[in-house]
């Protein structure tokens, strides 16, 4: 039974299209994948829906009737909840108070603090058991964020639930939890939209998908009827028949050592102990292992940034300290950081600007801005990144989430750089784009003699295109897997065997 249907949506921002003909169907207990690359539309149509956003054209039938939500509580009062892909806690809050937040109206006091326990307690069994509903929410991790931000959705008791990536900050056994629990509530009749970038996911969950394309649907599969086929499915979203993801060629490594580099912590504030290892030219080396296990420290420590440890490489035959961001800049190591939000972007200001601001931190930098040449070299990286934006300066918090994650990584593409450190660059890019990032990577790898470590939450990213995989565990590397050793099974082993 159709529960929700969308029909002919369309939604400008200014001069931007960002949905020009929306259509999307979803029924009672089946799971509906809304897939697209970045900037297709897919947020907007989600928030349309929950009452964020009002349509400029098209209508929305819940329930049978056209509805107009005026904000999200509205709809929520109606059924329909949205999970945020941007977090909207309150962190000085409980995380039991911030499930129930807007729900505890006309309740006694006492009783309704006990009931409202309760209810969180119920939801979080099933999500993330050991999760402590007393804790603040500026305690908690990403993941367990993301949880909270889940579970506050589910305790309206939605017939529609809308939940726009909210696997990107989990672990792979909390996508697995979810999973379960998403599959108990189609079960007892509950609608739902899933976005994901991942395809794996959406094979596994979804009962059918619509794909949508520079702001309109383009197909929609019912998997019952027609075979869950990965390359379709890609096809549809990028336009292309180009294949989504390659595997990079370990032949064509030299053995040349281009860095070594050994750490020692220096307080004990430091997560990460004693750590040694050596990159090759045109190396990629993969850091994996469970989430927090100090592969983003890892990752700081050879950008400067991590005062806890004494950071000692040998680039190229040459011996130095690295002990803050300046000794790795200006000898060549960059950083790309996986938090857009919080380390990589200057929201507010435009796409160019984000892109040139790195290049004012250099010795040699000019006195006055070479603006015509800048421009011209921001464009190409616009073009090679396919970043989805008006125009150069439109500012960099209009264009969607993916594409904001493409600026991050575009800021350093036109440096001379030796070696790439790459904090998670991909997440939240849609297949195509990261296809298009990584053919750079390797490019810039293989061609340039670039060595590229790379820290990726996706077992998928550090399979297809590194040489070596590292597994970090408690601030340590446990183990190393080379070449065909590398598979998906083999990290994850390696990484959960190790755990006491
Ligand atoms: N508040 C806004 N102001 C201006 N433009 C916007 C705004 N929100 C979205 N857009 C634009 O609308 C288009 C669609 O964005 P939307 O966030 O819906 O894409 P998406 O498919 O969800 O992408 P992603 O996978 O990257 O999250 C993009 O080009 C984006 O730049």
């Amino acid at each position: 039974m159709v529960i929700l249907e969308a029909k002919g949506i369309k939604k400008y921002f200014g001069g931007v299209v960002a949905l020009s003909n929306g259509n999307l169907k979803c029924r009672k207990g089946r799971i509906t994948g809304l897939l697209g690359a970045n900037g297709s539309g897919k947020s907007t149509l989600s928030k349309i829906i929950a009452g964020v956003y009002r349509a400029d054209a098209g209508e929305i039938i819940y329930e049978g009737k056209a509805v107009h939500y005026r904000n999200p509580h509205e709809a929520r009062q109606n059924g329909i909840a949205l999970v945020f892909q941007n977090l909207s806690l309150v962190p000085d809050l409980t995380v039991w108070q911030n499930i129930v937040l807007g729900m505890e109206k006309n309740r006694g006091l006492f009783l309704e603090n006990e009931e409202a326990r309760a209810l969180s307690r119920a939801i979080l069994e099933n999500l993330m058991p050991d999760l402590d509903i007393e804790k603040r929410v500026y305690q908690l991790s990403p993941s367990e964020m993301q949880v909270v931000e889940i579970a506050k959705a589910i305790s309206s008791n939605p017939r529609l639930l809308i939940l726009d990536e909210p696997t990107a900050a989990l672990e792979q056994h909390e996508v697995k939890n979810l999973f379960e629990y998403m599959r108990k509530l189609a079960n007892e009749g509950v609608a739902m939209i899933f976005t994901s970038h991942r395809l794996w996911e959406v094979m596994e969950i979804c009962d059918d998908v619509t794909i949508f394309r520079n702001g309109e649907d383009v197909a929609t599969i019912d998997f019952d009827k027609e075979e869950k086929d990965p390359d379709k499915i890609i096809g549809y979203i990028t336009g292309e028949t180009k294949k989504a993801s390659f595997k990079v060629d370990h032949g064509t490594l030299s053995g040349q050592v281009l860095l070594g580099v050994k750490i020692r912590p220096k307080s004990k504030n430091s997560v990460l102990k004693d750590i040694d290892l050596e990159l090759r030219k045109g190396e990629i080396l993969g850091i994996g292992g469970l989430a927090g296990q100090g592969q983003n420290e890892l990752m700081y420590a050879l950008a400067g940034s991590y005062p806890f440890v004494r950071c000692e490489v040998d680039l190229e035959g040459r011996n130095f300290l690295i002990s803050k961001p300046g000794d790795a800049i200006q000898n060549g190591i960059v950083l790309v950081p996986g938090d857009r939000q919080r380390e990589g972007l200057f929201l507010e200001h435009s796409v160019y600007e984000n892109l040139v601001f790195p290049k004012f931190g250099l010795p040699d930098h000019p006195p006055f801005i070479p603006e015509k040449e800048y421009r011209t070299e921001c464009e190409q990286i616009v073009n090679i990144l396919s970043i989805k934006t008006p125009g150069l300066d439109a500012p960099v918090n209009t264009l969607s989430g993916g594409n904001q994650q493409k600026v991050v990584v575009g800021k350093w593409l036109s440096f001379d750089i030796r070696i790439l450190l790459l904090a998670d660059p991909a997440k939240g890019v849609d297949v195509g784009a990261k296809r298009d990032l990584y053919e750079y990577i390797v490019k810039l790898a293989r061609d340039k003699g670039v060595g590229v470590i790379l820290y990726a939450s996706d077992n998928e990213e550090l399979v297809e295109h590194c040489d070596r995989v590292l597994i970090m565990y408690e601030g340590e590397i446990v183990a190393s897997l080379a070449g065909e050793e590398i598979s998906d099974d083999a990290i994850t082993a390696v990484s959960m065997r190790v755990k006491r």
